[in-house]
């Protein structure tokens, strides 16, 4: 892990970093297993996290030989996630450090994994935060992103829809998976990584600048950003 640098801009990934959906993926993920009669392991969601429904669709559908197409899974998973995710709550530490950096004129954007209708679904009662974003990248149907996580490609489309697009290293992305953190690091910038403490930390420790149990912990001193005065 190298020191931590001086940043000017903060971009966030969402999904088990900002919301707490990565467990209701899991909640979903495990209904509609089950009625194949297939487990849904720890090691399958975290090849999943991070990317495209569509690959994280074919991703689960060949490692588990499911007997549907990528569309009826869809449709399937669909119908938990709209059960699920509009009652979901944030992280700890995500609410304060958002609203922190937005009232300090920190330029603050979101790069995910979901697509429109996910986003939708997990931000329609948390408006009054999202709204606080200068942008959001949301790749499952952003044309400009060719590649999900972690391929660097939502992270530099990201980076370049800020007014001024920073260079990369003073651009500062947080993750909670091994798939964004390849990704914020392929793209050349700094990452706080906040995994599950079910994540294999051994091959992917060395890509980021700092680990966190939550963001909580997060100073942002650091990183040259403004302290919290409490
Ligand atoms: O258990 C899962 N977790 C996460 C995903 C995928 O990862 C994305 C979350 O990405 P991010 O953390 O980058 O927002 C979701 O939109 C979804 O496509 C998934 O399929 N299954
Ligand atoms: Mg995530």
């Amino acid at each position: 892990m190298a020191a931590p640098k001086p940043v000017s801009h903060v971009i966030f990934d969402m999904d088990g970093l900002l919301i707490d959906t990565e467990r209701l993926y899991t909640v979903a993920t495990n209904t509609v297993c089950s009625q194949y009669g297939k487990e849904f392991t720890w090691e399958l969601k975290e090849k999943q996290m991070g990317k495209k429904e569509l690959e994280s669709v074919k991703i689960i559908i060949e490692e588990l030989q499911l007997p549907v197409s990528p569309e009826e899974y869809i449709e399937k998973i669909r119908a938990e996630h709209v059960k699920l995710f509009p009652t979901v709550p944030f992280l700890p530490g995500a609410v304060k450090l958002v609203k922190h950096l937005h009232s300090n004129n920190i330029p603050i954007a979101i790069a995910t994994g979901s697509n429109t209708f996910g986003f939708e679904l997990k931000t329609r009662n948390h408006k009054d935060v999202f709204n606080l974003f200068h942008h959001v990248v949301k790749s499952g149907d952003d044309p400009e992103v060719k590649n999900g996580k972690p391929s660097p490609d939502c992270f530099l489309v990201c980076k370049k829809r800020f007014p001024d697009d920073p260079p990369s290293e003073k651009v500062l992305v947080f993750e909670d998976a091994r798939n964004g953190v390849l990704a914020a690091h392929a793209a050349g910038m700094q990452v706080v990584w906040v995994p599950d403490p079910r994540a294999d930390r051994t091959d992917t420790s060395q890509f980021a600048t700092v680990i966190l149990n939550s963001l909580e912990e997060f100073k942002l001193e650091d990183f040259g950003l403004p302290p919290y005065s409490i």
